[in-house]
């Protein structure tokens, strides 16, 4: 027997004639589905092993390679890896659109700021430096065969509210401190081929509620229409290029795309964002995989009225609603099994495995038109729901959906679920993750002057550039751990050591690699 999801392929509903969804069909395939399962058990399996092993795990490293290790503190670069890149952190976490906590979303005068400052660091880094038209800031060095297909390492400049100053920036500045490195060290001109940092402009979708800008404008899935979607005060994409200096043309965002022919790889360090590392004693880690994304905007629409006059059974309140609502969804993600069935021989396995990964987040709510003393016209509010398996989370979404679209009508208040933004599961690429493993278990080795366990393998539940990127590239990512895995708060924390390992990890994956 078949062992899949029991899910229908595609939702349409009309309410009021103003509600109108239709759902994209999964194109996922149970085996697809089933990969997944096991590469998430493989994932705590593995995370089970690094608990286990000792120093004479089964990673192998030869004689020779050990000798080849420098211990020289100078060999280090602290100043470099380390001091400058901990104190460029910290200036970039400053560049801010609020006085009093750091927010910088895409295309704000900070991010302007933002833009300048990187790119000054990567000319000083030795790279020729542009800005494209959609806000990324590119800093390339082309090496000695520049047709060859190019090495790209990238995180993003955007950040969400009141956030942390290393979500994003520590990618970005520990990538231009590896190659300032190189510069100093007389390597960088010699490269064997083209490497290229990104800051990308979007990665948080804060703004526009839809993720990767940056990034999907270079991979070439966002279509021009994207020109077109707009913001909470109702300016567009195409407004805030225009407001920023930039063409804004459905031509110039189209000509963002890169040939996949001129690309080798991706890499993207990113702080943990979670707490597996320093549970397990590890500044860096290497990413299996990325959970896939949804993210919806419900709008409720009931009969606005006076707080104290409408008694209680005659009431069309969408702010009730939307508390209903948002307590299914919570029911939906901490026990999926009793909302979604599947059929056959996987039962059991498949839905032990979707509860682990299923999140569910409610971030934003907004009522109209917000007054005490006012029963609400209108509730919108956000649904983030993320997991390792994509048909899972479509299945999900379907059900969930229903059963909304249910307890709407019973409270005959409106419903609008609108999908925003959509990214699939991906999985890193094999090759690359073994390079950075190798790479990030090198430069434990430089620091400690010591054999250290074998490095950690873990699952990704937050997004990251290198989902769009894996259009165009196969990806590779690197973790590196931070405190009391907080993240998306101004408590996120990486200590000043792990931003050296990190940028050593990176140092250590070109000198072996190009
Ligand atoms: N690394 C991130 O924080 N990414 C965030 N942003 C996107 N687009 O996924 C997220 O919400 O996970
Ligand atoms: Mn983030
Ligand atoms: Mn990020």
């Amino acid at each position: 027997m078949e062992c899949s999801l029991i899910k229908p392929n595609i939702i349409t509903r009309r309410r009021n004639s103003l509600s109108v969804n239709i759902f994209k069909a999964s194109s996922s395939s149970s085996s697809s589905f089933n990969l997944k399962i096991l590469s998430f058990f493989l994932f705590f399996f593995l995370i089970f092993i690094n608990k286990l092993v000792s120093s004479s795990s089964s990673y192998s490293i030869t004689g020779a390679e050990i000798e080849d290790i420098d211990v020289n503190t100078n060999s280090l670069f602290p100043q470099i890896l380390k001091e400058e890149a901990v104190s460029r952190l910290t200036e970039l976490g400053k560049v801010s659109d609020a006085d009093h906590f750091l927010e910088r979303t895409f295309l704000s005068p900070a991010s302007g700021r933002a833009r300048s400052v990187i790119r000054s660091w990567m000319e000083d880094a030795g790279l020729r430096t542009w800005v494209d038209q959609i806000g990324n800031v590119h800093g390339r060095v082309e090496g000695i065969n520049a047709t060859a297909k190019a090495l790209i390492i990238g995180s993003h400049l955007d950040t969400v509210i009141d956030a942390g100053m290393f979500d994003g920036s520590l990618g970005i500045v520990c990538a231009v401190s590896a190659l300032k490195v190189l510069k100093i060290n007389g390597k960088l001109e010699n490269v064997t081929r083209p490497i290229e940092v990104i800051a990308f402009s979007d990665e948080e979708g804060v703004r526009f509620q839809t993720a990767f800008l940056g990034s999907a404008a270079l991979a070439g899935t966002l279509p021009a229409s994207a020109l077109q979607i707009s913001d909470k005060s109702d300016v567009t994409v195409q407004d805030a290029l225009k407001e920023n200096s930039f063409e804004g043309t459905e031509e110039s965002f189209l000509q963002l795309k890169y040939d996949q022919r001129s690309v080798w790889g991706y890499i993207e360090v990113h702080i943990e964002q979670g707490p597996v590392l320093e549970s397990l004693g590890f500044p860096l880690g290497v990413v299996k995989g990325i959970a896939g994304q949804t993210r919806l905007k419900v709008t409720l629409s009931g009969a606005q009225g006076h707080a104290g006059t409408v008694p209680m059974a005659m009431r069309k309140d969408p702010m009730t609603a939307a508390a209903e609502l948002i307590l299914l969804l919570e029911s939906f993600c901490k026990h999926p099994e009793n909302f979604i069935f599947y059929d056959g021989q996987c039962k059991g396995f498949s839905v032990e495995s979707l509860s682990q990964s299923l999140v569910c987040t409610v971030g934003e709510i907004y009522s109209w038109p917000g007054a005490s003393n006012v029963i609400p016209g209108q509730v919108t509010f956000t649904i983030d729901i993320r997991a390792m398996d994509d048909m899972a989370r479509e299945a999900i979404i379907f059900e969930l959906s229903k059963q909304m679209y249910q307890a709407c009508d019973r409270r005959s208040v409106s419903c609008v679920i609108e999908r925003k933004h959509n990214a699939e599961a991906v999985m890193c690429d094999d090759e690359l993750s073994s390079q950075l493993k190798s790479a990030s278990y090198s430069a434990m080795m430089r620091m400690t002057g010591e054999i250290p366990d074998e490095v950690p393998v873990l699952m990704s539940g937050a997004g990251h550039d290198a989902m769009a990127m894996s259009h165009i590239s196969k990806v590779g990512m690197l973790f590196v751990r931070c405190r009391g895995g907080i993240s998306h708060s101004p408590e996120e924390h990486v200590s000043d050591d792990d931003v050296w390992a990190a940028g050593l990890a990176i140092l250590s994956f070109l000198e072996t690699n190009l």
